[in-house]
């Protein structure tokens, strides 16, 4: 029987520079759903995205994935988690195709240079794969990282502002990509500053306030 995954935050809280950004956070994200952590620059969004990724110690509260701590089951968790930051992540002196071929390695799955190929064309990347990441304009260079997410098998996909930089089609190929995810069960959690439609998915709400 396969578990339908569940995130859950508990009595979450954050402090940053001796300053609390938030506290008694309680939010559950059950398969097929998406979070969508909102709120004014500096309230604690990416911190929180970062909490979620294992990336920045909790303090105080616990984040849950099927109800065990994220800090005790850290390698099975970070193979059903794709985070993709502020930053890109990528290497600037590598070619498109060898950037996309390179994380899949570092996932354990050696990808084909056709399969590379195909996505890139998705994400309207036709033509580029062996172009210089560095020779990018800044939305292409989003669109080559978040081509990693059509190739990952992550269940729980966590997004920090995955729309900056992108155009109109962009946007709407991403939301149609996460909509997709959400209808083979997977979850999401992203930022953005812009409201975004995801599908028919309606966002559930976490609105971050300064205290
Ligand atoms: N390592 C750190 N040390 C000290 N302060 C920090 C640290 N990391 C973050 N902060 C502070 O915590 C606050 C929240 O930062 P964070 O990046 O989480 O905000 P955000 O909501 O994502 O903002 P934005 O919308 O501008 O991206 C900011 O005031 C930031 O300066």
């Amino acid at each position: 029987m396969t578990i339908s995954p569940v995130l859950t935050l508990s009595k979450l809280g954050c402090t940053r520079g001796g300053r609390q950004l938030f506290k008694d956070l309680d939010c559950t994200l059950q398969a097929g759903h998406w979070l969508y952590v909102a709120g004014a620059n500096g309230v604690g969004k990416t911190s929180l995205l970062r909490m979620l990724c294992g990336l920045a110690l909790v303090e105080s509260g616990e984040i849950l994935w099927n109800g065990v701590p994220i800090a005790s089951q850290h390698d099975s968790y970070r193979q059903d988690l794709c985070y993709l930051g502020h930053l890109n992540a990528l290497q600037e002196s590598m070619s498109v195709q060898e950037n996309l071929m390179f994380t899949s390695a570092l996932g354990g799955v050696a990808l084909a240079e056709q399969k590379a190929r195909s996505v890139l064309e998705r994400f309207g990347l036709r033509g580029r794969s062996q172009q210089l990441v560095r020779h990018l304009s800044q939305g292409q260079k989003r669109r080559v990282a978040l081509s990693r997410l059509a190739l990952s098998p992550a269940r729980l996909w966590v997004l920090d502002e995955p729309y900056v930089a992108m155009d109109e089609a962009g946007i709407q190929m991403l939301s149609d990509l996460i909509a997709a995810h959400l209808d083979k069960g997977g979850l999401a959690v992203l930022t953005s500053h812009q409201r975004v439609p995801v599908g028919a998915h309606p966002a559930q709400l976490l609105e971050l306030k300064a205290p």
